[in-house]
């Protein structure tokens, strides 16, 4: 094992990669705080601004997957939709089956450059999480509580507002609505023989009404829709502590784009589009777990160094912070003082815990384990 590797493992390290992320992350949201009586003023320059900062904090979370772990995403598509990647407007789908999927979809919004924009449509619960959630909020996400009927004037107008937003940048939905269970996947598949759907074997039966609103209401500001499907080499099952210990995991991502004219305006059409590509989806996954590999060439998008260079800036000079004030308080500083510069340690590793505790899926909520309840 190489002095690195061995670095990887121990956990002082770790703490220093989340006390990085966490600190800077709150720096961050603070400065989007800055940005509020801006928004009134000059609408676009704040999105600008808010675009800037996000791709400052969640590219720290790509560098730490991409640059520590060492996971690269393989992409598998079309050479030439490829060339449209980046240059457009579009509604992402992406099934909802592993812990580091947001970590994945980031790594292949920072290929084509709209880490910074990119929104999803996302559980409400999200929006509470410091650092992350509080940045959501003012990237303009479209937060959801899963009940159509509180949801829908929300909804609507969360996703009418990115109509005029000055960014490029990718709407993701994960249709299903919530981790891939054995239960969840058991009751949706009570659902879909009830409404007389064929089976699905690697997807939870997704729920059509958000895909037809999103798409509905951006028509003439997205061109496409980006039918993507993550899966990982080996049987691999990542999770989000996995990267922070430097383990390498080997995602592959399939990505087809469909026009978005292609995409029925009719309620009860779009949905049955959406169940058929589903369907496709599934096939996909049940081939790859044959073939260990996706339909279609592999399009070569290298990891940026611009991400490394962010990350490495914040974490060294919060790190050099940290360090001066420890030094300063245990030279001179009260008992108390240095207790507190201890708590502080103790309070981040509890913070970054609970946060992981978000992306566990066998923490997952009950959303969609009964039949026809949604929580
Ligand atoms: C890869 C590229 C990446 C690009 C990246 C871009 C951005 C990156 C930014 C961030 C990355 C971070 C990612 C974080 C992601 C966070 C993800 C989440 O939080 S997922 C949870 C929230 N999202 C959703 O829920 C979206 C999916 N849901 C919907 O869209 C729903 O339609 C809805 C809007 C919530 C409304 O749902 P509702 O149930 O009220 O209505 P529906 O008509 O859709 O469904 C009702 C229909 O479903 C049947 N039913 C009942 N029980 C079940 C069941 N258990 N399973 C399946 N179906 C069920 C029910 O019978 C109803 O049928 P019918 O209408 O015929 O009666
Ligand atoms: C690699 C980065 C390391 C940085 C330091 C560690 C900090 C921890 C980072 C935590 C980041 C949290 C991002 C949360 C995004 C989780 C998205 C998600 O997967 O939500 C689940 C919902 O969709 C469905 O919920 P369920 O109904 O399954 O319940």
């Amino acid at each position: 094992m190489g002095v690195v590797q061995w670095l990887k493992g121990q956990f002082v390290c770790q703490l220093m990669v989340c006390y990085g992320f966490l600190v800077s992350g709150l720096l961050i949201n603070l400065l989007q705080i800055c940005t509020l009586p801006l928004w009134p003023i000059n609408k676009q320059l704040a999105r600008r601004l808010n675009c800037k900062l996000g791709y400052s904090l969640t590219s720290q979370s790509v560098a730490i997957l991409e640059w520590w772990s060492g996971t690269e995403v393989t992409i598998y598509t079309d050479p030439e939709s490829s060339r449209h990647y980046g240059k457009e407007n579009a509604v992402v789908i992406l099934n909802h089956n592993f812990e580091i999927d947001f970590l994945c979809g980031w790594s292949f919004c920072d290929r084509f450059g709209l880490l910074g924009s990119s929104k999803c449509l996302a559980k409400k619960e999200l929006s509470y999480m410091p650092v992350i959630g509080w940045m959501w909020y003012f990237l303009e996400m479209v937060f959801i509580r899963r009940k159509w009927e509180e949801d829908k004037k929300s909804f609507v107008q969360g996703v009418q507002n990115l109509q005029d937003y000055p960014e490029n940048f990718w709407f993701l939905l994960q249709c299903e609505g919530t981790r891939f269970t054995a239960e969840k996947h058991r009751v949706s598949m009570e659902v879909a023989e009830k409404k007389g759907l064929p089976k699905l074997k690697h997807h939870i039966l997704p729920r059509t009404k958000g895909f037809w609103v999103a798409v509905q209401n951006l028509r003439g500001k997205a061109a496409a829709v980006y039918c993507c499907t993550l899966n990982f080499r080996n049987n691999e099952s990542p999770t989000v502590r996995g990267v922070i210990r430097g383990t390498t995991y080997h995602p592959d991502f399939y990505i087809r784009r469909i026009p978005l004219v292609s995409v029925p305006e009719d309620e009860t059409e779009c949905s049955v589009w959406l169940h058929k590509l589903y369907q496709e989806k599934d096939q996909f996954q049940e081939d790859y777990s044959q073939t260990g590999r996706f339909p279609g060439p592999i399009v070569a998008a290298p990891r940026s160094t611009k991400t490394l260079i962010n990350w490495l800036g914040w974490t060294g000079f919060l790190l050099f912070i940290h360090c001066y004030i420890l030094f300063q308080v245990v030279a001179s500083g009260p008992v108390l003082t240095i207790l507190a510069s201890l708590a502080l340690c103790f309070a981040v590793a509890v913070g970054v815990r609970w946060m992981i505790g978000h992306t566990e899926i066998r923490k997952s909520s009950k959303y969609g384990v009964q039949l026809n309840n949604n929580h």
